[in-house]
């Protein structure tokens, strides 16, 4: 998918939303359990209740690994169902992968070519030789873990190194990569207040922005210096959205928390 057409997603539906799908199947109703495959039937349930209050969906990958070869199937089906029933809809595959380039290679196909994801995000530790490769794929789009939604992000991710952040370091050395304009980068919600320096050093790119919700973050936080002229954010929520409820109408009750968020986000895009 174009960065354009995510924008006109966007423009259309009013939302920047994006749902996770972290499908934990001690925490799905219990009825589903009775079916073939619970995590798919619990996912096409939400997506079809939700699909137009969010532009994007994000599967972790840890919780269908969780499940071997089956959960890796469950995933096969949702994005498969993604692309047959909603093709406007942004799809990220939160996996954080990176290694030596012809290892990245392997992944990028694994994201981009076999399971035909729009996105996938990427650890920018090993560097620019791990990272070029996810972004040699036209129109698909390699989502930078910059400044995490997590505590642990104060270990290294902020520490000063040769007078900028360490995150800061990322951001700018990555705007210097070959095709660099299919890079997003995750800041977390958390970390609203970073958001005016890190618009100062990419103010054009999309972020990918987790933590609202569960995590404590908020929306209009990150919207005062998140918000660019095309939008620019895609704000995750998954737990806070996809088990509002475990009984029979979960479903609804999704749709009703992601109809909350999208009030909002209308309100703030007018
Ligand atoms: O910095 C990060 C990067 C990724 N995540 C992931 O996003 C979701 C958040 O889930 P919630 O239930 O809405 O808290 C989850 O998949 C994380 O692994 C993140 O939270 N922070």
């Amino acid at each position: 998918m174009t960065t354009q057409a995510l924008v006109e997603q966007i423009r259309r539906k009013k939302s920047f939303l994006c749902i996770g799908l972290d499908v934990d199947l001690n925490k799905i109703p219990k009825h589903l359990l009775e079916t073939e495959d619970p995590i798919f039937e619990f996912n096409k349930a939400i997506i079809d209740a939700t699909h137009h209050l969010a532009v994007g969906y994000k599967p972790n990958t840890a919780f269908y690994e969780a499940y071997g070869i089956k959960g890796w199937k469950s995933l096969e089906k949702t994005i498969n169902y993604l692309n047959a029933n909603y093709p406007e809809i942004f799809t990220i595959a939160d996996a954080k992968r990176g290694d030596i380039g012809n290892t990245s290679t392997m992944y990028a196909k694994a994201f981009f070519e076999d399971l035909k994801f729009d996105s996938v995000t990427v650890a920018p530790y090993m560097g620019k030789d791990s990272i070029e490769p996810f972004l040699a794929f036209k129109n698909k789009h390699t989502i930078l873990l910059a400044l995490t939604s997590n505590q642990g992000a104060f270990d290294f991710q902020t520490k000063d190194i040769e007078g900028k952040k360490l995150y800061e370091q990322v951001l700018e050395l990555s705007k210097s990569y070959q095709n660099s304009e299919n890079l997003m980068y995750v800041v977390g919600a958390t970390k609203a207040e970073y958001l005016s320096d890190i618009r100062k050093i990419i103010p054009h790119s999309f972020l990918l922005v987790p933590g609202v919700g569960a995590q404590g973050g908020n929306l209009k936080d990150v919207c005062k210096y998140g918000l660019n002229d095309q939008v620019g954010l895609l704000i995750n929520s998954s737990r806070g959205i996809i088990y509002a409820s475990d009984a029979i109408d979960f479903a609804e009750a999704a749709a009703d928390k992601a109809l909350e968020l999208q009030k909002e986000m209308s309100q703030i895009l007018s």
